[in-house]
């Protein structure tokens, strides 16, 4: 955690530094000292990677190969991963990976990370019968074991879309160019080797966060039950979720109250990790967050980084002290790529381009504003203002030049090439495959979402006696209308009944109740991906889960919600 701290300090200074007129281009001292914590050497992997249990894993890094990779030049300091034994990088052939954080010392790895290089990445889009411009166009990166890379840009600049194409994740309706390199090979990433987190999850809310986490271990993973709580434990320590771990998620359609939006969100990422996944993908892991929620999830990011996941993921907009904490950064706009390279280099990148960033000005605002086409609408504004105020250079910059500017730049940089270099060294030998860890069994399977069900029926109880109360005042009060037009007890008594039963079916078929039963299907296949017998096994699971309380079905469809306090 001091580690992390210290490199989000290194940082604030540097771009402060930069952000001084004289010292725009900033001193190559705040390029070249090695933020503590980041590698400089990409790990190797083992042969049968595997997230390590104890605190001996033999992931250990040495300081020797981390100072031989310091650069003279910024160029350098972009390329510092690379050094004599990175060829053996995919090669499998380095078990105990020699590198190490800045300032001494020996980091140890729990987790074997998988590097990830993509080349030429094009993606196009079908709309309406045709395929649209490219979302994409000619990406080229790469992400390494222990460090965050950050994909970054303005809205429908293409994150997602990127993101989803380096974790094989992208609709029918797209068409993908190029190649995504997982150490080395081009082979897909087999089930649970990798893990993806949407933008917007579903959990449970009548669940604890540990019960949750259990439950999608035991549907996602084979073996024993016995076997799944130490991989829960450990999602949970490594989401910082210990303190939650007993209390209910919450929220939703559950009408209880439970967990803030950040730890609903690291919940999410925890679910995912219950598969120990050698890369990580999450799309926007700031969506909807607080600033302090921002920086306990980063920090949480960063230090499961540090323990050898690979990490990549979408963000728009980040505050200096947090971006401080990325190691690469894929900047974004309109599918074209500005840069790849860490993330301090941007900054000189950004200068040599003419857009240095502004004094007291977060580097990410600085890089959003000058290459997002929304602002064209307020700069014309402005200069209305200026023309009444004086001279507003800071937001006096033509968006569509600024683009084309930071692109050339780009292109032409040696930035670029050695990102080139990178991807090639990356993909010159192929290094061992990642192993699927198997799955859990279809009779496992139903199993477990019969009993969830019944256990999620079982705390939402208290609702449906609620419910079937408002309905028998509602068939009450409708059978008794007819009770002083001479009718017989019997034929009202039959009528109440009559009524009763229409209004439960009515409300089966409540359309207003699908969401709900969408939201579990949603829940179910992300904790089922690439599982094809997926639907089959949520029907029957559902369906087992519902016969001892028929109440479930009417709660799942019925449209009337009934808000408990
Ligand atoms: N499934 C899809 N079908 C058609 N077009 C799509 C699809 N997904 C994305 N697009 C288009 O691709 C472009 C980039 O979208 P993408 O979601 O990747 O951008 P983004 O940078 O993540 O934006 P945001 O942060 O606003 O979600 C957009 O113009 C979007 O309309």
């Amino acid at each position: 955690m001091e580690d992390i701290q210290s490199q989000s300090d290194l940082y604030r200074s540097s771009s402060s530094s930069a952000s001084s007129p004289t010292s725009r281009v900033p001193s190559s001292h705040f390029f070249y000292v090695r933020k503590p914590g980041s590698l400089t050497q990409p790990i190797s992997f083992e042969d049968s990677p595997e997230w390590e249990d104890t605190d001996d894993a033999d992931v250990r890094m040495d300081e020797e190969a981390n100072i031989g990779g310091g650069g003279d030049s910024i160029n350098d300091a972009t390329a510092t991963p690379i050094s004599p034994s990175l060829s053996k990088i995919n090669s499998g052939s380095m078990t105990s990976p020699p590198v190490v954080p800045e300032g001494g010392g020996t980091v140890v790895r729990k987790i074997a990370g998988a590097s990830i290089a993509w080349k030429d990445l094009t993606v196009t889009m079908k709309e309406k019968r045709r395929y649209s411009d490219k979302v994409v166009k000619s990406s080229n990166g790469y992400a390494l074991p222990g460090t965050m890379t950050v994909i970054m840009g303005p809205a429908k600049s293409g994150k997602s879309t990127l993101l989803r194409a380096l974790a094989g994740r992208l609709p029918p309706s797209a068409k993908m160019y190029g190649d995504v390199f997982v150490n080395g090979s081009k082979s897909h990433m087999p089930y649970g080797s990798y893990g993806y987190v949407e933008r917007e999850t579903q959990l449970i809310g009548s669940l604890t966060v540990r019960e949750f986490l259990y439950y999608s271990a035991l549907l996602q993973l084979p073996g024993f039950l016995c076997q799944k709580s130490s991989v829960v434990e450990d999602a949970i320590q490594a989401m910082s979720l210990s303190d939650y771990a007993n209390k209910l998620i919450g929220g939703g359609d559950c009408y209880m109250k439970g967990l803030r939006s950040g730890e609903r969100r690291r919940v999410s990422i925890a679910r995912e990790l219950v598969m120990r996944p050698h890369i990580l993908f999450i799309d926007e892991p700031l969506y909807h967050l607080n600033s302090v929620s921002t920086l306990l999830m980063m920090v949480t990011l960063k230090k499961l980084a540090s323990m050898g996941c690979t990490l990549v993921f979408t963000i728009y907009q980040s505050s200096t002290e947090v971006f401080g904490l990325f190691d690469r950064i894929c900047l974004l706009s309109n599918g074209n790529t500005l840069f790849f390279g860490e993330t301090l280099a941007c900054l000189q990148h950004f200068s040599n381009a003419g857009f240095p960033c502004p004094i007291m000005q977060s580097p990410s605002d600085h890089f959003l504003r000058a290459i997002n086409t929304d602002f064209d609408r307020i700069i014309a504004m402005c200069k209305n203002w200026q023309d009444d105020n004086g001279d507003f250079s800071a937001v006096n910059m033509d968006t569509a030049v600024a683009i084309r500017t930071l692109e050339a730049t780009y292109k032409s940089s040696a930035d670029a090439a050695s990102v080139e270099t990178m991807i090639f060294k990356l993909t010159e030998r192929e290094g061992s495959q990642l192993k699927s860890k198997g799955k859990a069994g279809a009779a496992t399977r139903v199993a477990v979402l019969t009993w969830r069900s019944l256990l999620v029926m079982s705390r939402e109880w208290k609702y449906y006696w609620l419910r079937l109360i408002l309905y028998l005042i509602l068939t009450l009060f409708i059978g008794t209308l007819y009770s002083g037009l001479g009718h017989s007890l019997s034929s009202v008594a039959a009528r109440v009944a009559a009524v009763f039963v229409f209004v439960s079916f009515a409300s089966l078929l409540g359309i207003a109740g699908i969401p709900s039963l969408l939201k579990e299907i949603k829940i179910y296949r992300s904790e089922a991906s690439n599982q094809h017998s997926g639907a089959f096994v949520f029907i029957l699971g559902q369906f087992l889960g519902s016969i001892p309380f028929l109440f479930r079905l009417v709660d799942v469809l019925c449209p009337l919600h009934v808000p408990i306090g």
